[in-house]
């Protein structure tokens, strides 16, 4: 029998299946795991299992040695599968293709298999929250492209490995790493000295919560990079190191629960410092250092139990985004005056149990708690005051269920927030590392929280139910989270999948001020595993059949009922809206368009023939693209959204009223939008040649040469420069790939699919609010970990377009990362291809000469630099396109049409198509086309 799946890769998955609970249903449905998918399970076009990726599925069981079988494999995430118990066997160390590596939150125990250490390729290991035991081994420390090592929350022991002179290998050897996440452990010993250098590009240590003695390194004060550093809660002794204050890119400092002494510690150089912890430690007796008025990114100072004295820095109260000054229990003896100006934000100042016997205190902050409980004062001038009582802080937030009235649920299941129904949602916890607020009643802050869930996990708006946010021991913010299915009771399997996948690749990511998160969902109990047991019931139950049947019709009234709902809540939904259609007078709510218009349902449905299947042209994660001719005569590809992807009316609106104020000769426009009967869909320009990746595959069959190629980059560069550089406000594409640059009828690239963008950030740091999936191969692998998104990560997708234009081939093939694979291949010395003669496309390789060509893969590898600082800028690449290009035989830089270049009848060998050989197309079909637009042709 024909097979998908090579045969050694079906035993290893028959093996496991055999040795696992709850494998997800369709495992074992077939012999073919490749050919009938099994879930979880991707493979390459040589039948190899290349994904293992099973998150949250409820799995229990051992994982065995035969997973080392699977040689081919290159990412595998059993995260948050609880059951799964036993040692990991030393065979894990055979998946010599293994690249991404994830087991955080199951019940592994044992010791970490030495034989990690051979995974050459591996680059992302999570082995977080387990019950892993035994020491850290050395070989880790092997792992030469290592971006993450997460063991935090385990039990393990012994000191951090290093390095020895004899060849032993230690974590010192990790120049490529930038997480070190050690928490929770119980690792004892110094933090080695060697451990640090200034080659590293550590952006966070996380050794909080272990057993360590001894001093802190002054070597650390050499990593520059470093952005978050959580020392707190070990026994550490000694100053803090002097160079510390040089470390000027941290935003979050933890020191506390220490035994440091010294000097209090000097941070003046840490300019974007936001939040530091210090208290409870044994620094010196000395007055507040100057520090505390000069770090203007400050949201939260913690010093408590400690022995500062003397006055409270009135400039500490005025810094911009100060928040919280929590200085309890040290020993202030001053007037407390804090001045005339403070900081908008400040929410709260603790200076409970100090020496304060006078405050000069006036009416500018009446708003902001101030306790001062425990000091003199509070027995003389302000006795009986606020400022000395035990304050009640405000409830925190939770999802409001006030529209639901009195519903109550059963207790396995639910209240939507969205629907008033009881169901089954997908629960989890989520953790935030570094919120930049601490205000736990902010319903505004937590609100955008939920709209960030329900839009990039695509829910019905409104159904992520959010509980009674608090800050925990480890003073991360901790959030219960409840996702509602959009329809019926249950999510299937895929959409936990879906779901468990963008929470736990950082695909999703929170609203800035919520920074770093972590996310551990519960185990979900399955409908469909339900519905079995009840169908079992049925069946030796038959002769209930006629109460079935009651139940039966019972449940038809009630969906009845539900749909009836549903179709008001859709309504409801619609309303800001309802002042968008042309007839109404009411323009109050209408979007602010720029050359983009309203059309009717009946317009577009007409135009496409019905949305008849011959009009379909392709389909994404929008919904289905159409291609539709309206009235005019002009082409339109119209993306209709389907039930997962429609936003809420405002976002629509928002986003179509972005959309139409952006217009370049290099960028697909948009010509109009459709929010009626229930439906969201986006007219754009008709691109006639297809998309880039159908040009390079040889499916549109146009053949694109070497100039044209060059042309493609350029063109497809200026688009994305005038997005970043001057759109307003800036937009960071966010999803640059060769199926979102499409080819006009002239051959000109234009760049499409701004359906994931959003605004850029005007700010110089780059954060910006929401985060949306890009496409796996291109998307930049800082933003992947850091979720800091700037105008580089689209540099980075932009240099594996420019690879896939030399080579042809997708950015991920059998497992292996064009980027990778161009490092391991160039070869200065190869003059004309550089190393690359093997991987370059045919079609351009036996042509006579490519100008340029080594320049163009020099920027091409500029762009997808590991650190984004490295890349250039879009501009400065488009200049140096400009210069490639002009060395070809001086070509005119103004035109980026690909067919312009040399005698387009020689070059272009396919049919390129404009508006009259659609129309062609479409008569050759059959298709009927509305008589009136024929007439006009
Ligand atoms: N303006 C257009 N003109 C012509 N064809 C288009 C146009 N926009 C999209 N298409 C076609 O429709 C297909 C689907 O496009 P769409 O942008 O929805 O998805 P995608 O970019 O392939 O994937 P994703 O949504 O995941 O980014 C494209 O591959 C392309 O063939």
């Amino acid at each position: 029998i024909f097979s998908n799946t090579d045969p050694r890769d079906v035993t290893v998955l028959l093996s496991l299946k055999d040795q696992w609970q709850n494998t997800p249903p369709s495992w074992g449905k077939s012999d073919d795991p490749c050919g009938f998918p099994w879930e979880g399970v991707s493979c390459n076009n040589y039948s190899r299992v290349t994904e293992l990726l099973l998150s949250a599925m409820g799995l229990s069981g051992k994982l065995s040695g035969d997973i080392g079988g699977l040689t081919e494999l290159t990412s595998m995430d059993l995260s948050f599968n609880r059951g799964l118990t036993g040692p990991l066997s030393p065979r894990i160390g055979d998946l010599q293709n293994l690249s991404i590596l994830i087991l955080t939150g199951c019940s592994f125990n044992g010791n970490i298999p030495s034989e990690l250490g051979n995974l050459a390729q591996l680059s992302f290991l999570a082995l977080n929250i387990n019950n892993f035991t035994g020491e850290i081994p050395p070989s880790l420390g092997k792992l030469s492209n290592l971006y993450c090592l997460d063991i935090a929350d385990n039990q393990l022991t012994g000191s951090i490995p290093i390095s020895s002179l004899t060849e032993t290998p230690g974590l010192d050897l990790l120049k490529k790493a930038q997480h070190f996440h050690f928490n929770n452990n119980q690792l004892s010993g110094q933090i080695p000295g060697t451990l640090f250098s200034s080659e590293m590009v550590l952006i966070h240590v996380l050794f909080n919560g272990n057993n360590l003695t001894g001093g802190i390194p002054s070597t650390l004060g050499y990593v520059q990079t470093l952005e978050v550093l959580r020392l707190d809660r070990n026994a550490l002794t000694g100053n803090v190191p002097l160079n510390f204050k040089n470390l000027t890119n941290l935003t979050e400092l933890h020191l506390e629960h220490n035994q440091l002494s010294g000097p209090f510690p000097d941070l003046t150089g840490m300019k974007d410092l936001n939040y530091v912890d210090l208290s409870n430690n044994s620094f010196q007796q000395s007055q507040a250092p100057d520090w505390f008025g000069i770090l203007e990114s400050l949201t939260t100072l913690v010093a408590e139990y400690g022995s500062l004295e003397g006055t409270v820095p009135q400039k500490l109260f005025a810094l911009p985004q100060i928040q919280q000054v929590k200085l309890r229990n040290n020993a202030f003896n001053e007037t407390l005056d804090m001045g005339r100006t403070i900081g908008q934000q400040l929410k709260v100042v603790d200076l409970e149990n100090n020496e304060i016997a006078f405050a000069a205190l006036g009416s500018g902050y009446d708003n902001t708690p101030i306790l001062l409980a425990g000091n003199p004062v509070c027995s003389a001038d302000l006795a009986k005051t606020n400022y000395c009582e035990d304050m009640q802080p405000l409830p925190p937030y939770c999802t409001s269920l006030a529209n639901c009235a009195s519903t109550s649920c059963p207790a396995d299941k639910k209240l939507s927030p969205q629907s008033c129904e009881c169901a089954h949602p997908y629960e989890g916890t989520m953790y935030f590392r570094a919120p930049s607020s601490r205000e736990l009643s902010n319903y505004t802050l937590f609100h955008q929280l939920e709209i960030s869930l329900w839009t990039k996990l695509n829910l019905t708006p409104g159904s992520v139910s959010l509980q009674k946010p608090f800050f925990n021991v480890d003073d991360l913010l901790q959030v219960h989270l409840a996702f509602f299915p959009s329809v019926g009771e249950y999510f299937n399997r895929s959409e936990v999948q879906r779901m468990g996948f963008a929470l736990n690749y950082y695909i999703f990511m929170p609203p800035e001020q919520f920074g770093s998160f972590y996310f551990r969902p519960f185990p979900y109990t399955f409908g469909a595993e339900r519905k079995n047991a009840i169908s079992k019931t049925i069946v030796t139950a038959i002769a209930a059949c006629s109460v079935i049947l009651g139940l039966l019709l019972i449940c038809l009234g009630i969906y009845a009922v539900r749909q009836k709902r549903r179709a008001e809540r859709a309504v409801e939904l619609s309303k800001p809206f309802a002042s968008w259609a042309p007839s109404r007078k009411d323009s109050g709510g209408a979007p602010q368009l720029k050359g983009a218009r309203w059309f009717s349902y009946d317009e577009l449905k007409k135009s496409t023939n019905n949305f008849s299947e011959k009009n379909e042209i392709g389909s994404g994660g929008y919904g289905k693209v159409y291609r539709g001719m309206l009235p005019s005569g002009l082409f339109v590809a119209i993306k209709r959204s389907q039930q997962g992807s429609k936003q809420g009316g405002h976002e629509f609106k928002t986003e179509i009223e972005l959309l139409s104020r952006v217009h370049h000769k290099n960028l697909v426009g948009l010509v109009g939008f459709c929010f009626e009967q229930g439906e969201q869909m986006l007219v754009y320009e008709f691109m006639p040649n297809g998309t880039l990746r159908e040009s390079l595959s040889g499916k549109s069959g146009i053949y694109l040469d070497w100039k044209m190629r060059l042309r493609a980059a350029l063109g497809s560069a200026r688009g994305l420069t005038y997005l970043h550089e001057l759109a307003i406000p800036p937009i960071i594409h966010r999803d640059i790939n060769t199926r979102n640059i499409l080819l006009d009828e002239n051959l000109t690239a234009r760049v499409a699919d701004f359906g994931l963008s959003k605004l850029g950030s005007d700010s110089s740091n780059g954060h910006v609010s929401t985060q949306v999936k890009g496409t796996p191969g291109y998307i930049d692998p800082e933003y992947y970990m850091t979720q800091k998104l700037t105008n580089k990560s689209d540099v980075y997708s932009f240099g594996v377009v420019m690879l896939e234009l030399v080579t042809a081939k997708l950015p991920i093939e059998k497992g292996k990362h064009i980027v990778h694979e161009v490092r391991m291949a160039m070869d200065k010395n190869d003059e004309e291809c550089y190393g690359l003669g093997n991987m370059m496309d045919p079609a351009i390789r036996n042509a006579a000469n490519l100008v340029g060509f080594v320049r163009f893969v020099d920027l091409a590898m500029q762009c997808v630099e590991e650190s984004a600082a490295d890349r250039p800028t879009m501009s400065e690449l488009v200049k140096e396109l400009e210069t490639i290009i002009l060395q070809n035989d001086g070509l005119d830089t103004n035109s980026t049409s690909a067919s312009s270049i040399g005698t387009s009848s020689a070059t272009v060998f396919g049919m390129t198509k404009g508006n009259k050989e659609i129309r062609e197309d479409l008569e050759n079909s059959g298709e009927s086309l509305p008589s009136t637009d024929f007439s006009r042709l």
